[in-house]
């Protein structure tokens, strides 16, 4: 090998080799430079291009951008990027695509609220899109906007906006009678874990709504397929479980072990789908279906929706509330079963007593009103504490957005860290990374500080906010009531629970958090009354049963 010098070649020690015409070396080293730089500029090819006036991360890769900076935790890393270089809102590269996120509250206030429709669009995904939701459709959360998307919105909405909530009376009723039924018989064992009550609770109530369907057993087994299908497929949506959806050449691979895995997911889900609606659709012919979502469509000729947009209405409710709901009460248990949670739950006892002196009329109205002062501050910081959506769900820019000066173009990807905003010292005061369900109230006996505006992130904002929210605020508030009403819940000495609220969860890269397990010992506020109560709630529901 040589280099040359004056035309001359030389090689490595310097002695000359012979000349060489400078028109031969020339176009040679150009054409190689040009090449190595187009190399460079495809492996770092975005879908949109950087964007002037918005920060980008340093020391991105080619091909992989950021990826492998931000690891499987998101959010945390993002917030620790926003703290270090002093910018709230960056842009990043997840692979070939450009995403901008948003960290501080003002910032997700200004980009979810202020400009609410030109990011009301989701982005889609190779596996979950192309591969997951060929056969049922996109779900509401992961639609694009669309006009199937606006009709998806509207017939979900109908299902859980209020008017329709106050019908849900009886299934409230039976599924945190069915909580405390069966905690009172299984914690005489001793501390038991409690996420698996819950999951049943929030599974039941979405199948009922969606084809009036439940089961009764905590460990049935279609409900543990429904729940462990879910939970895969939600990995998949995730940018660090699934390089593939940013970096194409990775789809090639042969033996490509996601798109498998998408595949044999999305199998599972058909089967007990279909199974499903063809329960509500036997129960249609034979005229004993209850009121329910996939009946009300497959029956009312004049719906504009589609067989797929009919499943997958019904996919976004199951999946909209099996991971959150079980994922924000089972964190919650966990703080307020630790020493310093004992007494928010003595006050919240108390709040309960003063606001109804007879136990079982607090049972029964905690199906129709959230009255409780001490218990919706529970609720509420739970749902902000556990931000169990750290990076709530990606939108994309749906017409250009104006930044402080910068554009961000139409089609750009926009993610919100919730977790960032719902933990910042500026906005909730120093104690923003402690549990203190009394940062919602006021005064003696404690009110609750009238609410104005975003309270946090944990539901989302604007034009795609959560569209489960009522129904959640609803199926955490009757929870809490009842258990708080029936149990004092002390935390296991030998198996607690992590209350860090970033380290609770043990899957970071799940789109929605599990809580690491834990144990709790139940004890009994007033067994008598207790059972009065769930005796009260068993005449209520008994005609709610569906086996
Ligand atoms: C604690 C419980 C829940 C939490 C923390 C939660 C959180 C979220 C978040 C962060 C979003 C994205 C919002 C945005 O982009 O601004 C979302 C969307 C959605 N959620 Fe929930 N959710 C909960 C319960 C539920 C329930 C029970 C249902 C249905 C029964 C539901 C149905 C939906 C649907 C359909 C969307 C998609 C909205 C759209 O894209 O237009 N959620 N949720």
């Amino acid at each position: 090998m040589s280099l040359t010098y004056e035309g001359r070649a030389i090689d490595f020690l310097g002695y000359r080799t012979g000349h060489i015409d400078i028109f031969v070396w020339a176009p040679g080293l150009a054409i190689a430079c040009t090449l190595l730089y187009a190399v460079y500029v495809l492996l770092t090819l975005t879908d949109k291009p950087k964007i002037q006036g918005i920060y980008e991360i340093p020391n991105s890769l080619p091909i992989v951008g950021h990826l492998l900076q931000l690891g499987d935790d998101h959010a945390t890393v993002c917030e620790k990027w926003w703290r270090q270089y002093k910018r709230d809102v960056f842009q990043i590269r997840l692979g070939n695509t450009r995403a901008v996120v948003v960290n501080s509250f003002d910032a997700c206030r200004k980009m979810l609220i202020g400009n609410q429709s030109a990011c009301v669009d989701r982005p889609t995904l190779y596996t979950f899109h192309g591969v997951i939701s060929s056969t049922q459709g996109f779900t509401i959360g992961s639609s694009p906007w669309d006009e199937s998307c606006k009709n998806k919105r509207k017939a979900a909405g109908q299902t859980l906006g209020r008017p329709a909530m106050r019908s849900y009376s009886p299934m409230f009723d039976l599924e945190t009678y069915c909580i405390v039924r069966d905690l009172v018989r299984d914690s005489q064992d001793g501390e038991l874990s409690i996420r698996p009550y819950l999951q049943r609770y929030a599974l039941n109530t979405t199948l009922t709504l969606c084809y009036g369907i439940r089961m009764d057993e905590v460990y049935d087994d279609l409900l543990r397929e429904v729940l462990e299908v879910g939970s895969a497929i939600s990995l998949l949506r995730s940018a660090s479980e699934n390089y593939q959806d940013y970096i194409p050449l990775l789809r090639y691979l042969p033996n490509n072990e996601k798109t498998q895995r998408g595949k044999s997911l999305r199998a599972r889900r058909d089967k007990y789908l279909n199974q499903l609606l063809d329960q509500v659709r036997d129960m249609i012919a034979k005229g004993t279906d209850k009121p329910c979502v996939a009946a009300a469509i497959l029956k009312d000729e004049e719906t504009k929706l589609s067989g797929v947009e009919v499943s997958s209405i019904c996919l976004s409710l199951v999946s909209g509330g099996f991971e959150t709901i079980p994922g924000t009460l089972t964190s919650c248990i966990g703080s307020l079963s630790t020493p310093e949670g004992q007494v928010f739950q003595d006050r919240a006892y108390e709040g309960i007593k003063r606001h109804y002196p007879d136990i079982s009329q607090a049972w029964e109205k905690s199906l129709e009103v959230e009255d409780v002062p001490y218990v919706n501050a529970i609720a509420k910081e739970a749902a902000r504490y556990y931000t169990v959506s750290a990076m709530s769900l990606p939108r994309k820019a749906h017409a250009d957005i104006d930044w402080n000066g910068a554009t961000i173009p139409k089609g750009t990807m926009i993610l919100i860290n919730a977790q960032a905003a719902n933990h910042e010292i500026e906005h909730f005061g120093p104690d923003a990374g402690t549990f203190n369900p009394e940062r919602w109230l006021q005064g003696h006996p404690p009110e609750e500080i009238p609410s104005t505006g975003i309270q946090h992130f944990s539901f989302g904002a604007g034009s795609r906010a959560c569209s489960g929210q009522l129904i959640a605020s609803r199926l955490l508030y009757t929870a809490l009531v009842r258990l708080l009403a029936s149990f004092r819940i002390v935390a296991s000495e030998s198996e607690p629970p992590n209350t860090d609220y970033v380290d609770y969860n043990q899957f970071k890269s799940a789109l929605v958090a599990i809580p690491r397990d834990f144990k709790v010992r139940l004890v009994p506020r007033d067994v008598e009354v207790t059972a009065r109560c769930m005796k009260e709630a068993e005449m209520r529901t008994r005609d709610a049963y569906v086996e």
